[in-house]
């Protein structure tokens, strides 16, 4: 099967600055070609995005708010659409609109007939200055955030110190674990949504994460990665109990890991953007030593922990149970 497309919901209440985000996305988008779908044109910036060629491909839906949409098929027309090889989309941007219930719209996703595209994660807004007062008037909203694999914390100008620490501590509260990165005007680092190329999931491509952490001041006191590396395969119901208990404040993890199975020696990409995992088989080429790079992207992540836990995963006999590879199939 060819690389899917990740399609990355952006969600938050009316106001809290997810077309902003978007708008700042698409105008620092480098070498990707995002495709996007919004419920109306009106305040994105269509005209000049597309004159300035910033913007390969946009949907828009009809009826307002995506999640009422009683026939989920035109979202997924759209996705269908935006994710024909032809149109050289990298990756798929959905903003739900303000009163969207992202879990609906997550499974229209999930539910996709499009063998190209797969869910890629939410990305959920806070509004720093409304949080609480929204939340006493739309309680829902706590459980929009269990959901999020990135909660972006908007409108910090507007916050004091003290008001600023308030409002992480409910974010955290709500949504213990979650990454959370507070910004102004939706300015976060598009690289922490989407890679320039997400099928070309090579080291280089990993290295150049690495880097901007250490050169990007901003988004290395919100984020860091660690990487861990092993000429050794890993046993694969490990990894998978890995995977599925992740550190907390894990947000995502990339790389390539290998595996002692007679029949499976194959070179597996892995990608986990929040919960979203997913496994590709590929070739060594030749001469290439078997080894397993990951890398892994959060907030307050314990390096030393996360390697003696990746470490107690490896099968360097190689003698783990075949069977445990179907855990790992089930995701490619
Ligand atoms: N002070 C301040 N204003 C912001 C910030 N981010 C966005 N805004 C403003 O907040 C207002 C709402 O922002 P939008 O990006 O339209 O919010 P939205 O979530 O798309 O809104 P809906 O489409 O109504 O759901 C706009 O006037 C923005 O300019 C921020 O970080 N600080």
């Amino acid at each position: 099967m060819p690389s899917q497309i990740p399609v990355i919901l952006v969600a938050g209440f009316l106001g809290s600055g997810k077309t902003t985000l978007l708008n700042h996305l698409l105008t620092n988008r480098s070498g990707t070609r995002v495709g996007v779908v919004v419920n109306d044109f009106g305040s994105v910036n269509i005209d000049a995005l597309l004159v300035a060629g910033q913007v390969d491909s946009m949907v828009s839906l009809s009826n307002g708010c995506m999640c009422c949409v009683a026939d989920a098929s035109e979202l997924d027309d759209m996705l269908g659409r935006l994710a024909e090889p032809s149109a050289r989309i990298d990756v798929i941007v959905v903003e739900a609109s303000g009163l969207a219930e992202p879990q609906s719209v997550i499974r229209m996703v999930l539910a996709s007939s499009h063998e190209r595209v797969r869910y890629g994660g939410l990305v959920q807004l806070v509004d720093g200055a409304e949080f609480e007062s929204t939340l006493d008037t739309h309680p829902e909203l706590a459980k929009h955030l269990r959901y999020a694999d990135l909660v972006v914390l908007n409108k910090e100008d507007r916050l004091d110190e003290e008001e600023r620490e308030v409002v992480l501590a409910l974010v955290e509260q709500l949504a213990p674990g979650t990454p959370v990165i507070t910004t102004a005007h939706g300015r976060i680092d598009p690289g922490l949504l989407f890679d320039a190329k997400p099928e070309d999931t090579t080291v280089a491509r990993q290295l150049s994460f690495e880097e901007l952490l250490r050169h990007d001041h901003h988004l290395h006191s919100a984020y860091q990665g660690v990487t861990f590396r092993s000429p050794h395969p890993f046993d694969p119901a490990l990894l998978m109990a890995f995977l599925d208990d992740r550190p907390a404040g894990l947000y995502r993890a990339k790389g390539f890991v290998h595996f002692a199975h007679p029949e499976h020696r194959q070179k597996f990409t892995v990608h986990a953007v929040g919960n979203y995992l997913s496994f590709e088989r590929g070739r060594w080429r030749a001469g290439e030593a078997r080894e397993t790079q990951l890398v892994l992207i959060g907030t307050g992540l314990d390096e030393a922990a996360i390697t003696e836990r990746l470490t107690a995963c490896l099968d360097p006999s190689g003698d783990a149970d075949p069977a445990a590879i179907f855990r790992v199939l089930r995701h490619c």
